[in-house]
């Protein structure tokens, strides 16, 4: 299918800034998911590779030429997005016909008839094809946008969170659904959503985007793993990272300070040289944090989450706050005082003043 790279992509709406210095590529056959908050330059981004804007700097390659000067339809890139665009008089059938009728492709009826075929049973649509679409439940217009998107054969495809508006369940079962259709199909798919988990269990590859930089490009275990900095590492995980005021002591060693009312000592033997004296900031993810008598931490527990297979607890020392995620056997109730701790290669150090992580460098 296509490749897609971003060069040095700057675009600018009057005072705003939407994108800076984008660099961005999208291997043939691969998932990638741009991940970030409202505002952040995801819509942007789609919208240049479409075609329906011009950044005001940088170059857009498709499979290595440069389609600066190409109109939408010469890029041959499919735009699914969050919003059904489909005709409500019209059948699923007629739905599916449409993008292959058009005077330019030329397709024969034979053909159209295949493609559509092939494509409403790949989406599971078939008892639908003479159903009119305003007749139709939010998922399989989704499933139809879809197809509409696939029938044409496009090089690229572009999505705009096309899952945002379902309802938990059906967002679940869709995600698969368009995780094995693009294996399928070899695609090459850009993807956008500000949903972490989206992101984590559908992309090959992810970009997180803040403010319209990329602040990290990876796979959802590098992403998870080794955020480089306290904006990533706050940008996954359910609940994210917990990020705690911590100083580098005796050399190698780290001592989160008690300093912000947390009472924990213990000595992360992760590399800190150079360091010393630098303020830090140590993060460790509420699942690796474990309740044991004799741990290093102390708190009170504020508050119980029960999700069935796993609680998450809220533990407060002083003004910290900690989140933790720990196995549903454990018996604990409100106001009780714990201990806990955890293993130390778990931890990740970040530099307070640049949020940098340290092992990243
Ligand atoms: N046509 C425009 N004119 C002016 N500002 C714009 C225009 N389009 C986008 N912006 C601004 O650029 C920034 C990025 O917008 P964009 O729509 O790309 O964000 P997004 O990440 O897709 O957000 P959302 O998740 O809310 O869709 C925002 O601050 C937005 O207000």
């Amino acid at each position: 299918m296509s490749h897609i790279e971003l060069r040095n992509v700057t675009k600018v709406f009057g005072a705003k800034t939407a994108l800076k210095n984008l660099d961005l590529q999208v291997e043939d056959g691969q998932f990638f998911v741009l991940l970030g908050e409202t505002g952040a330059g995801k819509t942007t981004t789609l919208r240049i590779v479409a075609g329906l804007d011009k950044p005001t700097q940088g170059t857009v390659l498709i499979d290595g030429v440069d389609v600066g000067e190409w109109g939408a339809a010469e890029r041959d890139v499919a735009l699914v997005l969050q919003q059904y665009s489909l005709y409500p008089r019209y059948t699923v059938r007629e739905n599916l016909e449409f993008p292959l009728k058009s005077k330019i492709r030329r397709v024969e009826p034979s053909e159209i008839a295949s493609r559509v075929d092939r494509v409403a049973k790949t989406l599971r649509i078939q008892h639908l094809l003479d159903r009119k679409t305003d007749r139709l439940s939010g998922g399989e217009m989704q499933r139809v946008s879809i197809g509409r998107a696939i029938v044409r054969k496009p090089r690229v495809f572009l999505m705009d969170e096309p899952l945002s508006a379902l309802d938990a369940k059906l967002r679940e079962a869709l995600r698969t659904e368009l995780k094995n259709l693009q294996m399928e199909l070899g695609a090459t798919f850009l993807f956008v959503t500000h949903d972490q988990i989206e992101a984590m269990s559908m992309g090959d590859r992810i970009g997180v985007l803040n403010g319209g930089r990329l602040v990290q490009t990876g796979t959802p275990y590098e992403i998870y793993n080794r955020p480089q900095n306290t904006f990533v590492a706050r940008a996954v995980g359910s609940p994210p990272m917990n990020l705690l005021d911590g100083d580098v002591a005796d050399g190698q060693a780290v001592v989160a300070r008690s300093g912000t009312g947390f009472p924990v000592s213990g000595r992360v033997s992760a590399q800190v040289n150079g360091n010393a004296g630098k303020p830090l900031i140590f993060g460790i993810r509420p699942e690796d944090i474990r309740l044991e008598s004799g741990g290093p931490g102390e708190a009170t527990i504020h508050d119980i989450e029960d999700h069935g297979v796993e609680k998450i607890l809220t533990l407060r020392a002083g003004e910290t706050t900690l989140k933790a995620t720990v196995p549903a056997r454990e018996r604990v109730r409100i106001e009780e005082v714990v201990r806990f701790g955890w293993d130390a290669d778990k931890v990740v150090l970040f530099d307070r003043a640049s949020g940098r992580n340290l092992a990243v460098g």
